[in-house]
């Protein structure tokens, strides 16, 4: 019998409410297969603080590190410091179990309502650096809370930390039908982190003959996004950059609640961490309206990962026919969404 061991951390806002259909869709393709699946569930957000001071300790970390994988679903609340979470934990657990490759990708459900006129076929992934640039919190700030107060934040890009995801952008690019790779950065201004990008995309290129490249300023490929995402195949690019650009990705293919992620550690040396690409939305919280679709294609990108396509593709196929009975509906709630898409995969 095959065992997955997981750790799960539901978070904060609608995290805790998308994560359980995430398991149910999870619980629902396992059953049957022999596969078993033992989870340990972390109480790690908001609450928690709140309570203990503690956002993720070095036990909480040791003993996470003990699984297969991480299923996350936000972190982030209102009534505490804004970064206070995101820092001390989701990054926290991003940047100590080197998850270098942010892996978002993006796929276009015919029939599924896009602000987008004719949205076309979309079907491209967005290989975000995860461990580096403007979020390592390499900054500060002097004369704090004066008119002359000055804050920096540096954003730190390493020969190494490029290189090892740009390779891992090409290999993607490499077997992918359209063998296509965009960097996108701004190395028009960004002169350092920009130059250091390009030269790298520029010699790694050489050992992917097969791979097309092309470049795109951060400002005009936001805009590309919206007037032909169809141009887009893998994109590389840099922390940040990757951020705003997945949440757009997924606005434009039908929402935000329909976009996934993996933080990859490839080397295998830690667990990988899937999630989606939201955050805990406190607009809308507490009221089982949030879409769980993102949490279930993380588990799918998560199966994936762990070596079990079948399931993975499982997983995928229910989600797009739940996609299919979308179009002209009533909205349904987080609990509705999770209950098809997991009676569909066990079908
Ligand atoms: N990975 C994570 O844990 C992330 C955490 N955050 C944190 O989340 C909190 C809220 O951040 P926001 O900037 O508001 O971003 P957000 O992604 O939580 O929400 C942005 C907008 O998208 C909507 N939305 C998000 N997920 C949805 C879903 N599944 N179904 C339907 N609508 C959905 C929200 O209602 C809101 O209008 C902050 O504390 C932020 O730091 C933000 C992004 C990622
Ligand atoms: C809260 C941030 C640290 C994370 C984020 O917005 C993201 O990874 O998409
Ligand atoms: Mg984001």
């Amino acid at each position: 019998m095959t065992t997955i061991s997981l750790a799960v951390i539901p978070g904060d806002g609608i995290g805790k409410e998308v994560v359980p259909e995430g398991m149910k869709v999870l619980d629902a393709v396992l059953k049957g297969t022999g596969v078993d699946l033992v989870t340990s569930y972390y109480d790690l957000g908001a609450e928690r603080w709140h309570r203990t001071g503690e956002t993720l300790t070095d036990d909480d970390l040791e003993s996470i590190k003990q699984h297969d994988a991480i299923l996350l679903g936000s972190v982030g609340d209102p009534s505490v410091p804004s970064g206070i979470l995101e820092r001390g934990l989701l990054l926290r657990l991003r940047f100590a179990l080197d998850h270098y490759v942010n892996l978002r990708p993006s796929r276009y459900y015919p029939g599924v309502p896009t602000p987008l006129a004719d949205p076309g076929e979309i079907d491209f992934v967005v290989v975000r650096e995860g461990t580096e640039g403007l979020y390592c919190g390499n900054g500060g700030t002097v004369r704090a809370e004066t008119p002359q107060e000055i804050a920096t934040e540096v954003s730190v890009n390493t020969a190494f930390g490029v290189e090892r995801v740009v390779r891992y952008a090409f290999a993607k690019a490499a077997v992918r039908p359209a063998r296509h790779l965009t960097l996108v950065h701004k190395h028009n201004v960004l002169v350092y982190a920009g130059d250091l990008w390009r030269r790298t995309v520029e010699a790694v290129s050489v050992d992917y003959p097969e791979v097309q490249v092309d470049y795109a300023h951060v400002d005009a490929a936001t805009i590309y996004m919206v007037t032909d995402p169809g141009r887009f195949d893998v994109i590389v690019t840099d922390n940040l950059f990757g951020d705003i650009l997945t949440d757009e990705a997924g606005a434009v293919t039908g929402g935000i609640g329909l976009a996934a992620s993996g933080n990859i550690n490839p080397t295998g040396d830690f667990p990988s961490m899937f999630e989606p690409v939201h955050g805990s939305a406190p607009d809308i919280a507490g009221q089982g309206i949030a879409d769980p679709t993102a949490t279930v294609l993380a588990v799918a990108l998560m199966l994936d990962h762990l070596g079990h396509q079948k399931a993975a593709q499982r997983v995928e196929a229910a989600v797009e026919q739940d996609m299919r009975t979308r179009v002209g509906t009533v909205s349904r709630s987080t609990s509705d969404i999770g209950d098809a898409i997991a009676e569909a995969v066990g079908r």
